[in-house]
């Protein structure tokens, strides 16, 4: 049987790519598309949002009143807006990919509670690549993290809400948790004035936020007389839409349980 996909946030930049990422992709189909309550695009042709021509699924109002057309919801949102479709898949048991970045503590306790009751991919990025760098990162921090300090750089566009991005976050938490630290007390996020002198064990975040650029992150491993720099660029939001569609396929037949991208992959065991 066909995979049906619903999508929300149609119209946003991440929506209109995934729209197109399904409908390339074999042994799915798109079933629904949702736009916020009193979008001007409500009612418009999803394949046309698009730009893919029609498909004959029509943009719909409010993911909470759908009975829904799908068996997996793909949300790369606002984390308020995530929370609620969360809620709503809980209700009707329908798995989700959840890419929306920016979720605070409580945010992320509720994702893991309903993770209980669906199947839930939660990952601050579905590129492939960004994945492998996490392992790599692991590495990187096991041979040199306890003596070098470490730096993790990234640049987004200037429409970019939510800072640092989910993924440097991400890449910090893999390297916090290789050497025993908490990003909570050694994450450094901003610096200005007479900040004092470097302290060994920080590890630190630097943010860009300029015109057009999908998403570049580095980070850097630096000793005295050396330095490593892991570094993985996005030319195409097509890459994390792809990634998302992979993970859709990937979560079907599971029944619940919290998943990142990393186990969709079948990462874990490099
Ligand atoms: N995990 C990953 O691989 C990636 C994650 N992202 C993340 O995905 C998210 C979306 O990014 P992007 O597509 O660039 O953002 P956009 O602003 O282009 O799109 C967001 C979409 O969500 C809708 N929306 C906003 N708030 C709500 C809400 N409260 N309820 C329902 N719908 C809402 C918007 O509608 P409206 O226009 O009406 O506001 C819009 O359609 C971000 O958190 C970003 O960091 C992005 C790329 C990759
Ligand atoms: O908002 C974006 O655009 C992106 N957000 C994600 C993040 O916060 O890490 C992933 C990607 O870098 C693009």
């Amino acid at each position: 049987m066909t995979l049906k996909i619903a999508v929300v946030g149609a119209g946003g930049r991440m929506g209109r790519q995934l729209i197109q990422a399904v409908q390339n992709a074999e042994g799915i189909e798109l079933g629904a598309a949702f736009e916020r309550k009193g979008s001007s695009l409500i009612g418009s042709d999803a394949g046309e949002l698009a730009g893919i021509g029609h498909i004959g699924v029509k943009v719909e109002e409010n993911l909470a009143s759908q009975s829904g057309n799908f068996d997996v919801l793909i949300d790369f949102t606002r984390p308020e807006g995530s929370l609620e479709h969360l809620k709503c898949c809980v209700e009707q048991g329908k798995n989700v990919i959840l890419g929306t970045t920016g979720f605070d503590d409580a945010g992320k306790a509720a994702i893991k509670a309903a993770s209980e009751k669906i199947g839930i991919v939660f990952a601050s990025n579905y590129s492939v690549g960004v994945n492998l760098v996490f392992k790599l990162l692991e590495k990187a921090a096991k041979v040199m993290g306890d003596y070098c300090d470490i730096e993790i750089i990234e640049a987004h566009h200037r429409h970019k809400v939510d800072a640092p991005s989910g993924t440097a976050l991400s890449m910090g938490e893999h390297i916090a948790k290789t050497l025993g630290r908490d990003l909570k007390t050694h994450g450094v996020f901003a610096r200005e004035g007479i900040t004092g002198e470097r302290k060994r064990d920080e590890i630190g975040f630097s943010t860009i936020r300029a015109a057009d650029v999908v998403g570049e992150h580095t980070v850097w491993f630096a000793d005295i007389g050396e330095r490593v720099e892991i570094s993985h660029k996005a030319s195409s939001r097509m890459t994390f839409a792809n990634g998302a569609v992979r993970a859709a396929k990937w979560i079907a037949d599971k029944k619940q349980g919290l998943f990142d991208m990393t186990d969709v992959l079948d990462l874990n065991n490099l």
